[in-house]
């Protein structure tokens, strides 16, 4: 089986470890024993050889003391099998092997590999190897492999060879050391395998996508080991991914007017931060809302030299009662600030609500009720916090939302019952209803001042453009993270890319997506 191109049908399907263990659970008992590793080694093998000849060098497996350990031993005794010149380290008491791993060990000390100790290992300093395969922990790592321990030395070890002589490392399942629900490194003061790729067993993991998931797993390919689709449940979360955008935007009738694509307020930019709200207005602007107005806090300028379009005006003059209002950009605290986000959240059919506006609602009772409120009259809200903002919503410390960013989100979307983006690697867009996704595209690129000003304006210009909450946050942060893949590829490198930069390139990346997707206009020219 090509390890790209998973059998079951949930291609961008995302399971927790519960959720993987019971899939194996409910697998296992229709099929002979052992055959789920044995699957394992084939994928893992078939993937080495696409990539690597017996003439490239060695392979140095490392074999842990569970059943990740007893796939990386399948693995082995496949590629000595098939000419590679295999070097085994077995960091494990065989004694305490599973059947499966046990019969995978015994073919693979028959095989033409050679075992070496954890003492070689850390002795050589210029190893010779082609690859690394790292089947030291899987799902099973229940504790932190710290620095000081044995594994943890070798696994600073491999590492650090990695990244001096370029050995790429492929990690089996998950990349040892790591947590495959939360994408963390389990701690405290723990260690984990830096791989280029990781090639995943049944089905994806979210730990492989968010936090810092996406830094030790590198590349993720997912092999289902043939486990029946009827054995899959829904998934409890998705992946972004292109398709799932298609038709989200109609295609333009050609009798429409701006009135047809909706009315953006952005109420911020308040004195010193009116750049905030300029950048989220222009993003709404670019992202095809019909009109765009500005609501600003404490002086409003004439016009915006830059974007003329936009209609410049005090907050307090603006009625809300038809507009999806974006909230926060610039916003700061003041009384005033509080009772225009109360008035937005009594009056607008459509909230974004970013920055300042977040940390009003965690600080007082009376908003948190009016925006719960909103969710009961079914008008649509939109919140965006970043990890601190999160936790102060959450009343938790940071540390706590970033040691379960999935969690966190998904506590926020039902204490708020509206739908959110937790934002950072691997932003989660989580209501109470329906699966987690995370978001595949961004890079680094991304981590500098007004980006999220933007990411807020692209979501009001999508809601006010009658996108539901759930499909314009995601569609949002999808095409955020694209624009800024797009400049990083084409137009500059992952520093210094600015908010302004960014704004045309979504719109550049949302027409592509019409294009690509968007049913053909009633209407076509004859000509062509
Ligand atoms: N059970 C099955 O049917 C299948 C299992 N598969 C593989 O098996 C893995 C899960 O196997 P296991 O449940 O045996 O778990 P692991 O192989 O992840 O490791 C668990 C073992 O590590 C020990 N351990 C945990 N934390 C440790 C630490 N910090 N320091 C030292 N030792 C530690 C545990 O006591 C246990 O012996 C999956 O990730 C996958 O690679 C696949 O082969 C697919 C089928
Ligand atoms: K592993």
């Amino acid at each position: 089986m090509n390890p790209a191109a998973p059998s079951n049908s949930f291609t961008h399907a995302l399971y927790r470890k519960a959720e993987i263990r019971a899939i194996e659970a409910a697998a296992i008992a229709d099929l002979p024993a052992g055959e789920l590793m044995r699957a394992a080694g084939k994928a893992a093998s078939e993937l080495v050889q696409t990539k690597f000849t017996p003439r490239d060098g060695a392979i140095l497996i490392l074999a842990g003391p569970g059943d990740n350990g007893g796939d990386a031993l399948e693995t082995g005794q496949l590629l000595a099998a098939r000419g590679y010149t295999v070097d085994i380290a077995l960091c494990a008491d065989s004694l305490l092997y599973s059947a499966a791993a046990n019969l995978s060990l015994q073919q693979a000390r028959a095989s033409r590999a050679t075992f070496i100790s954890l003492e070689q290992i850390l002795e050589n300093q210029a190893p010779a190897y082609a690859l690394v395969i790292d089947g030291l922990f899987g799902i099973g790592l229940s504790r932190a492999i710290t620095a000081d321990s044995v594994f943890g030395q070798l696994i600073q070890h491999i590492n650090q060879l990695a990244e001096k002589f370029a050995i790429p490392i492929l990690a089996l399942d998950v990349p040892s050391g790591l947590d495959a629900d939360t994408g963390q490194v389990i701690g405290p003061q723990g260690v984990a395998i830096e791989a280029n790729t990781t090639l995943s067993f049944i089905a994806d993991k979210v730990g492989l996508h968010t936090a810092a998931g996406r830094d030790y797993a590198g590349r993720v390919l997912i092999d289902s080991l043939g486990v029946a689709d009827n054995h899959f449940p829904p998934p409890s979360g998705i992946l972004s991914h292109a398709a799932m955008f298609a038709g989200l935007l109609p295609a333009r009738r050609l009798d429409s007017h701006k009135g047809s694509y909706g009315e953006v307020m952005v109420i911020g930019g308040a004195h010193g931060m009116m750049g905030a709200a300029i950048l989220a207005a222009s993003a709404a602007l670019y992202c095809g809302a019909g009109r765009v107005y500005v609501g600003f806090i404490d002086a409003a300028p004439a016009y915006d030299a830059q974007h003329p379009e936009l209609m410049c005006r005090m907050a307090a003059e603006l009625d809300f009662s038809k507009a999806c209002v974006v909230i926060g950009p610039g916003l700061g605290n003041s009384e005033l600030t509080a009772s225009l986000l109360a008035r937005a959240l009594q009056q607008a059919p459509y909230v974004v609500i970013d920055a300042d506006a977040l940390n009003l609602i965690a600080s007082s009772a009376p908003l948190r009720a009016l925006l719960l409120a909103r969710s009961q009259s079914l008008k649509s809200s939109i919140m965006t916090p970043h990890p601190l903002e999160a936790a102060r919503l959450l009343g938790i410390s940071t540390a706590q939302v970033q040691a379960d960013r999935w969690q966190a989100a998904l506590d926020l979307a039902s204490q708020f019952q509206a739908t959110i983006i937790l934002k950072g690697a691997g932003s989660i867009i989580a209501t109470s209803q329906q699966p987690l996704c995370i978001n595949t595209s961004g890079n680094p690129a991304l981590a500098s001042g007004g980006t999220g000003d933007v990411l807020a304006g692209v979501c009001g210009a999508l809601l006010a453009q009658q996108m539901a909450a759930n499909d314009a946050a995601r569609m949002a942060v999808w095409l955020h993270g694209c624009a800024a893949d797009q400049l990083v590829e084409h137009a500059c490198d992952a520093i210094g890319l600015t908010a302004s930069e960014l704004i045309p390139a979504i719109r550049n990346c949302l027409n592509q997506q019409q294009k690509k997707h968007s049913k053909p206009q009633r209407f076509q020219p004859l000509s062509k």
